[in-house]
């Protein structure tokens, strides 16, 4: 069998273009102003510098006004938090990110929860966590929200499904599990002390990897028929690559995630869409 591949740039490319749409209309209802998204980026990781401007360039190309914030490597929490605040009152911005990993000497838990929860776009702060966790209406984290959307487009019935995530992060695995329970998903997350991950894997009918280890997941991991989603980013001899052992799991699936052009475009339409409708919740049309 050769699994049926998910396109992330196509399912992204839908939701950036009604987006598009809604954002025009918007600015148009508030005399001119945009919707505004200000991204930080503290350090100069080369990888980190790509996302953050794969978001920029995408904010422009859908009527988002960006406010792109670059700060050295060696800038204080003081400084960092005096940002996070002048960006919070700022009001044409209507959506704050600030890119994780930030370098060690700072707290990203810390800097996220100083984002205001109106403006948390990355869905991560306290109050979006426990919105998420209790079934509340909110602004939820784009990668997940977008492998949501991906397992729609593949036509994957959750209700009852065995769901294995692999990996336990604020940034993904947990409020994946969130999105999954609230589609009536059977839940499993699994983690690097999982005694038996393998056979975890096995049971799972959606099998999920975001642990950023390239090539975990093997093909005889994966039940046949099973979907598979691979959330992992890493570089391989200067060449992206996921999770999983694309070539064989894609033998047993019957419909499977690439990197790139899976996951990674879908969480920057969740992340336009996100900064759309905090505009609108803060200008009172929501
Ligand atoms: N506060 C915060 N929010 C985030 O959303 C966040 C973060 N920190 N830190 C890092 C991760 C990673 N992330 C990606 C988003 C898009 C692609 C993406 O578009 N990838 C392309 C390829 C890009 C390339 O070629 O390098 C693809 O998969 O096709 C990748 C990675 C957001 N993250």
């Amino acid at each position: 069998m050769s699994a049926r591949i998910i396109d992330g740039k196509a399912v992204a490319a839908r939701v950036r273009a009604q987006v598009a749409t809604e954002v025009a209309e918007f600015t148009a209802q508030r005399g001119g102003t945009p919707p505004g998204l200000a991204t930080i980026l503290v350090g100069d990781d080369a990888a980190s510098a790509v996302y953050v401007g794969g978001k920029q360039k995408a904010c422009a190309e859908v009527g988002i006004r960006g406010f792109d914030h670059r700060l050295p490597a060696d800038t204080s929490r003081e400084d960092l938090l005096a940002l996070v605040e002048q960006l919070n009152a700022d009001p044409e911005v209507s959506g704050v990110l600030c890119q994780l990993p930030l370098p060690g000497h700072l707290d990203g838990v810390e800097i996220t929860n100083a984002i205001s929860a109106a403006k948390d776009v990355d869905g991560l702060t306290i109050a979006s966590a426990g919105r998420l966790a209790l079934g509340m209406p909110g602004l939820r984290p784009c990668t997940p929200s977008g492998v949501i959307e991906l397992l729609a487009e593949a036509g994957t019935e959750l209700q009852g499904a065995e769901c294995v995530v692999i990996g336990r992060s604020n940034l993904f695995g947990k409020p994946m599990a969130q999105l999954l329970l609230q589609h009536n998903a059977t839940v499993t997350i699994c983690h690097s002390r999982t005694k038996d991950l393998a056979a975890t894997c096995r049971g799972a009918d959606v099998l999920i990897a975001a642990v950023g280890v390239a090539h975990l997941v093997k093909g005889d991991w994966v039940k046949p028929g099973a979907v598979v989603v691979d959330v992992g980013m890493n570089r391989l001899d200067g060449k992206l690559t996921g999770d999983v052992d694309f070539a064989a799991a894609s033998e047993v699936a019957s419909a499977i995630t690439p990197v790139p052009g899976g996951v990674g475009p879908t969480t920057i339409a969740f992340l336009l869409r996100n900064t759309l409708e905090a505009a609108r919740a803060q200008a009172g049309v929501a």
